[in-house]
């Protein structure tokens, strides 16, 4: 009998969000965020086409995108540098960074690099096939950096790519697209395969006694697919509005400084002096959940205000996660410092 994990987010974040005391959501400050959010989106003519307009971001819109998608978003967590403490865009000489056509990539963009950098070495580094099986050598050589600072948890992200690869090759065929046509249009569906099949994924937390699902890869995972392919052939999911905000440590700080979240003096201590905060733990759970609970009351405040706005939490996030890096060097809150293979 598969275990049945509960995989309702957005249940879950407004339970952590009802019973928070280190962070809350002022939500007279979400009317505000909402028209500055939603103003600024349509001067950009944000859409799911900005997704592909990313320079690494893959262009042709076949499995060879879905393997892509799938491998970056096995591997897209904790990129925040041990040396790099004043996390701006003029990082440190030192910090972990790939260099690919002539340019530096820090964070999320370096694992992109490092792995188009494979490809274009004639690696096939998207292949299931290729990441259950190689070496620590290859898979290390391939993240290797130009600077002293090595990729974050190398180890646990060669675990994780052998362990998704296996379950690609003994479950799926050998390609997530497999696991998609199963899925058929459901992004819910497809949160569940995911969960049930892939441990890595399990972004699962307890929270006052409480199963709380964050699940912040596998829903960025569908929400990459949906963007990359416009909403159609692969990308089509008849429920994505089901997918929420992606509770990762860039937004939360572009949350704060939008006004929609405001932590205790005990946890702006703790941010402030970058202590780590362990995964799981209850300062972190609620900087995650508050977060997702108040892109949900800006998304419903944006279809008040316009109900012909076409917008959901995964275009809300991705237009505040591009934009917190352009604005990187603006925030007033640093990000919080948690080690984990989730986000
Ligand atoms: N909530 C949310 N979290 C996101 C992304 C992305 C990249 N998405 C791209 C694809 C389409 C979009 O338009 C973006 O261009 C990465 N992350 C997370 O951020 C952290 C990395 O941060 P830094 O160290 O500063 O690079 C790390 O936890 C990573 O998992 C997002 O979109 N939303």
């Amino acid at each position: 009998m598969d275990t049945k994990y509960n995989i309702n987010v957005l249940k879950s974040a407004q339970l952590i969000a009802q019973n928070s005391t280190h962070v809350h959501i002022p939500v007279d400050a979400i009317d505000r965020a909402a028209r500055i959010t939603m103003e600024n989106m349509k001067q950009r003519h944000y859409s799911t086409k900005t997704w592909n307009e990313h320079e690494l971001q893959p262009k042709t819109l076949d499995a060879s995108a879905i393997d892509w998608i799938f491998l970056v978003d096995i591997l897209n967590f904790s990129f925040w540098s041990d040396l790099d403490t004043s996390d701006t865009c003029k990082p440190h000489p030192g910090r972990y960074t790939i260099q690919f056509h002539d340019k530096p990539y820090t964070g999320y963009w370096s694992l992109c690099a490092a792995i188009n950098r494979a490809l274009e070495q004639g690696i096939p580094m998207t292949s299931p096939s290729y990441y259950a099986t190689a070496s620590d050598e290859e898979l290390e050589s391939i993240f290797k950096s130009d600077t002293q600072e090595q990729i974050p948890l190398m180890k646990e992200r060669k675990a994780v790519m052998r362990e998704a690869g296996q379950v690609l090759l003994e479950k799926f065929d050998g390609s997530f697209v497999n696991c998609i046509r199963q899925a058929r249009q459901s992004a819910s569906a497809l949160l569940l395969l995911l969960t049930q099949h892939f441990p890595s994924f399990r972004d699962i937390h307890t929270f006052e006694g409480h199963q709380v699902a964050i699940l912040k890869r596998a829903q960025i995972l569908i929400a990459d697919i949906w963007a990359c392919f416009d909403g159609q052939g692969y990308g089509e999911f008849h429920d994505i509005d089901t997918i929420t905000m992606f509770a990762d440590y860039r937004v939360p700080q572009s949350l704060y400084s939008l006004g929609v979240l405001k932590y205790s003096h005990d946890l702006m201590t703790k941010l402030e002096k970058q202590e780590i905060l362990p995964s799981g733990s209850r300062e972190e759970i609620e900087i995650r959940g508050n977060s997702i609970w108040a892109v949900e009351l800006i998304v419903r405040r944006i279809k008040e205000i316009d109900p012909n706005t076409n917008v959901n939490a995964i275009l809300i996030d991705f237009y505040i996660w591009d934009t917190a890096k352009e604005l990187q060097d603006q925030m007033i809150v640093p990000i919080h410092r948690t080690r984990s293979i989730f986000y």
